[in-house]
């Protein structure tokens, strides 16, 4: 508490503008990223709203022969689902606003994981449950509270891209990044603080 509000000040949350304020990075076999860095101002202040008002949830899922608990908590939203805040729907609504277009549909879903510490994770994948393990599609991903690193590195091998998202930071993942690329939050030993992602993702995508 003491430490969010030393790092942000905000008494609000707000949500800037895209526009040419977003960068592309195209990335190999029809793979590109978009980084928009401190999208959203307050952050902090939303990353605690969340994590108060969030219904979280923990998982376990059979792994080989056991049942492990899910490195992270998390809170799915389907499509038509009320947004867990105010500065979530607005962002929501500025993404179709700015991506519609070229995207030719909504986001529709919103995913939620909750990485407490560095112990938290999610392992190497693409988002490759439904349309997009044959189409191209967009995830885009909005990250609050302390910056943890998504690394990205092609399936075909090669170098690892990482980047470190927090405070607001808009990570969009489009073309076929999720069929040709994988992706990961990796477990880490330096002292980190938590992180909410949100993600955004169209109908079907999973
Ligand atoms: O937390 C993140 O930034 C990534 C989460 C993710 O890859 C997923 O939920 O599929
Ligand atoms: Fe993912």
């Amino acid at each position: 508490m003491l430490q969010g509000s030393l790092l942000d000040l905000a008494e609000e949350v707000t949500v800037g503008p895209l526009g040419d304020t977003v960068e592309r990075v195209p990335l190999s076999e029809g793979a590109w990223i978009d980084v928009r860095r401190g999208w959203i101002g307050g952050a902090d202040l939303l990353f605690e709203r969340l994590r108060d008002g969030v219904a979280w949830r923990a998982e376990r899922r059979p792994m080989y022969e056991r049942v492990v608990d899910v490195p992270r908590l998390l809170c799915h939203l389907g499509e038509g689902a009320p947004a867990p805040d105010p500065a979530v729907a607005e962002a929501h609504a500025a993404l179709n606003a700015h991506y519609g277009p070229e995207l030719g549909e909504p986001f529709a879903t919103i995913g939620m994981c909750l990485y407490r510490d560095g112990r938290d994770s999610v392992a190497w994948h693409g988002d490759t449950i439904g349309r997009s393990r044959t189409e191209d599609t967009m995830v885009a991903i909005v990250s609050v509270g302390a910056a943890r690193t998504l690394s990205l590195r092609p399936k075909a091998g090669g170098r690892t891209l990482r980047y470190d998202l927090g405070h607001g930071d808009l990570l969009v993942m489009g073309g076929s990044c999720q069929r040709t690329w994988d992706h990961a939050v990796l477990k880490t030993a330096k002292p980190c603080g938590p992180r909410i992602s949100l993600q955004f993702r169209p109908r079907g995508v999973l």
